[in-house]
């Protein structure tokens, strides 16, 4: 299973200018998270903040017990092998074939012998579904290929945290669908924990368990996918449902039409209402998420502390066999309450048999509070200054000194 990623109160700036501030959240291990926001909003930078190639002026970034901001050199080189990162353009050198990019990495950092990487690299080949690719050069294949040979590098070393570097980026809606199902099984095969950044919607509405959003120097909320897929936050509801009329400026989001074209998609065609869009399975065939279960059971232990909303989109995902186990009867009609429940619905501790069967759980990412009505949100100060993205990304530099 992959590790927890715990963050604590970071904060970031360039000089004068702060790009965020007191962010906490908590990755839970071997789920996936998406971190959404608007152009500049510093989603690359939190990224960079997690494997210690920035360092925040403030706050902890937690891993296996090592804080990363100030532990040695030495710490954070052991911590970063736990790392795979795939950039935005896959980041494959150009005069390498797809499989000596793969390659790559196990030749600098471990001492395996040509027949072991040609093994691993065929196996993440094959996870990727690119054999048969090998000989071909990266300014051969398509955008979508060139991704996903960037995936299998990024999985060469067996990682057990993946961040992805808005995946989705350059390529069309039929592509991203592609490599989003691909996503999703690799988590159902590896249970590695996985964080996304990306822009994409539709991304964000099927693929995760837990969804945070910057805006405006802030994390606005991290929880569960169903807070915020049903909240009333103009900044998230409006991302989230891809509308022009809110707070995010033009600006600072996509163009008006691709936003229309996403909006048409999430709508109910007969209400126009947005829904909430299924989240992705494992293909068949590859084994259920293992995350899935876990997450259940963090969600459902904390059902009582979420909006109605949430609990109610989140009650009608169970199974009649799920809602036994977590002790939720049938739903009156127009509460949104459930029988015997005179407040919010709270789970039921489990019984003894299965509370034996779930293993540890971490501690639950809290959604950010909703203001209160009388109280302006930081974020809804000001706009956020636009900037070019950081070009290419090299996250590792030196050799590794063993073999893994
Ligand atoms: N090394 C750096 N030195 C100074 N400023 C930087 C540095 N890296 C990033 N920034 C600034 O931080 C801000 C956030 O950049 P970042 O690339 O993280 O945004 P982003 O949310 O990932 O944007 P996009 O969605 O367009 O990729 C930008 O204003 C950028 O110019």
């Amino acid at each position: 299973m992959g590790v927890e990623v715990v963050v604590e109160g970071l904060s970031k700036s360039f000089g004068p200018q702060t790009i965020w501030r007191d962010v906490t959240l908590t990755l839970p291990p071997g789920e996936i998270s998406v971190l959404l926001g608007p152009s500049g909003t510093g989603k690359s930078v939190f990224l960079k903040s997690l494997v210690g190639l920035l360092k925040p002026e403030q706050g902890r970034v937690v891993i296996n017990g090592v804080d990363i901001c100030t532990c040695s050199e030495h710490k954070l080189y052991e911590i970063r092998k736990l790392f795979g990162v795939l950039f935005q353009d896959g980041a494959l050198f150009g005069s390498m074939n797809l499989f000596d990019n793969i390659a790559f990495p196990l030749r600098e950092h471990t001492r395996k012998g040509e027949s072991e990487i040609r093994r691993v690299v065929l196996e993440k080949m094959e996870m990727v579904g690119l054999i048969g690719a090998e000989e071909k050069l990266p300014g051969e294949i398509s955008g979508g290929m060139r991704k996903r040979a960037g995936l299998a590098r990024a999985l060469v070393l067996d990682p057990e945290i993946i961040l992805f570097d808005e995946p989705d980026s350059g390529l069309d809606p039929v592509r991203t669908a592609y490599l989003n199902q691909l996503i999703v099984d690799l988590n159902a095969q590896i249970d590695a924990t996985f964080l996304i950044v990306t822009h994409d919607i539709g991304t964000a509405r099927t693929v995760p368990d837990n969804i945070g959003m910057l805006f405006r120097r802030n994390l606005v909320m991290f929880g569960p996918r169903e807070v915020l897929l049903t909240s009333t936050e103009p900044v998230v509801e409006q991302f989230l449902n891809g509308r022009r009329q809110g707070p995010i400026g033009m600006s600072e989001e996509k163009d008006a039409g691709q936003a229309a074209a996403e909006l048409a998609e999430l709508r109910d065609s007969e209400t126009g209402v947005p829904h909430i869009i299924p989240q992705l399975e494992a293909s068949a065939g590859l084994p259920l998420r293992a995350a899935v279960r876990r997450r259940k059971d963090r969600v459902m232990r904390d059902l009582g502390s979420l909006d109605p909303s949430a609990q109610q989109e989140i009650v009608k995902t169970l199974t009649p066999d799920e809602r036994a186990r977590y002790r939720i009867g049938a739903q009156e009609p127009g509460t949104g309450a459930w029988p015997g429940q005179t407040g919010p619905v709270a789970a039921q501790p489990m019984p003894p048999q299965d509370v034996a069967q779930v293993p540890p759980q971490p501690p639950r990412p809290s959604p950010t509070p909703r203001p209160r009505q009388d109280q302006r949100p930081p974020w809804a100060e000001g706009h956020e200054s636009e900037e070019p993205v950081a070009a290419r990304r090299r996250w590792f530099g030196r050799k590794r000194d063993g073999d893994r």
